[in-house]
């Protein structure tokens, strides 16, 4: 499968990282991005080929995943739409995957002149090890073997979960796409605070990494609902007891629940005032 990738920055990285040598080998992988130190990376890494600009190799793969900014993508469709006219008057109609946080696929739609094959996407950074999770959309005009085909590709870099309706990727985007960094905030605190109860910065790290990968495998291969397991750490009076009644007592959960009704907020935003522009 030809798969091309407009932006090479971050997420787009990751992405190339689990999928080359998996699904598609890093020749069958095109990066456009403005970046040449970015190319270089890519092409060292994974032998993809890489340009600076778009040209005909982009609408030549079967898939084009749109992995720029929020705010470069209607530029980015603008450049795009011609190419991707040509392919169609040739027949061909390739699978648009976009990745960015906002973006509704109608506006890219429209931005297209009314592009068919679009799937949105809500990927996170845990693809670059083959350990990822997609929250997935599809468009109107998206045929089954398309969405098929979308889901073949982010399941090479993880596992995917479809929503029906297209608003619930930004409540995605605050769990899935944002929550890798919710996770190592927790971590570097953890990190910090066994240095200051005197660990070593390396022994607290090791702790620290070694229990967030236990417990989320516990809690993966158990039946048992997550705050059971956490009834367990939490013996009467104790250590565990000490330190939940500290997080109630300064609102950590109310605070995690605030932050995530931020992030889909701001997803909410960016496609309202992004899709606006035309
Ligand atoms: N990072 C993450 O964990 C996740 C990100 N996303 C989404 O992925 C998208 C990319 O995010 P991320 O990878 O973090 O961002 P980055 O800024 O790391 O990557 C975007 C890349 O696209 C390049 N670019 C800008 N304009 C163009 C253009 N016209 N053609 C080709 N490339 C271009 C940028 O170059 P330059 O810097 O020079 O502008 C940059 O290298 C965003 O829409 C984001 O919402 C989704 C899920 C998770
Ligand atoms: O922070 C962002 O906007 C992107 C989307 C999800 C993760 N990173």
């Amino acid at each position: 499968m030809k798969i091309a990738f407009i932006g090479g920055g971050n997420m787009a990285s990751a992405l190339i990282a689990g999928l080359a040598g998996k699904l598609a080998p890093g020749g069958n992988i095109h990066v456009v991005d403005p970046n040449p130190a970015a190319l270089d990376k890519l092409f060292t890494a994974h032998g993809v080929s890489a340009a600076t600009e778009l040209d005909e190799r982009v609408p030549a793969a079967e898939v084009i995943v749109l992995a720029v900014k929020p705010q470069s993508m209607r530029e980015v469709a603008s450049q795009l739409k011609p190419l991707l006219d040509l392919a169609q008057e040739a027949g061909r109609q390739p699978l648009l995957l976009s990745i960015a946080a906002g973006i509704r696929s109608a506006d890219l739609a429209r931005w297209l002149g009314g592009y068919a094959a679009i799937v949105r996407t809500m990927p996170n950074t845990p693809a670059l090890i083959g350990q990822g999770v997609t929250g997935m959309v599809a468009a109107p005009g998206v045929t089954a073997q398309q969405r098929d085909a979308a889901d073949h590709i982010m399941r090479a870099v993880g596992s995917t979960v479809w929503v029906e309706k297209e608003a619930l990727i930004d409540p995605v985007t605050a769990v899935s796409g944002s929550g890798p960094a919710y996770v190592f905030y927790f971590i570097e605190a953890m990190q910090a605070a066994a240095e200051e109860l005197g660990l070593t910065a390396e022994q607290g790290r090791e702790l620290a990494l070694a229990t967030f990968a236990g417990a989320a495998q516990l809690a993966l291969q158990s039946d048992e609902p997550v705050s059971v397991l956490r009834e367990r750490v939490t013996s009467k009076g104790g250590t565990t007891y000490a330190a939940l009644s500290s997080m109630e007592q300064s609102g950590v959960k109310a605070a995690i629940g605030g932050a995530m009704r931020a992030a889909a907020a701001r997803g909410k935003q960016l496609g309202e005032e992004l899709g606006a522009q035309d």
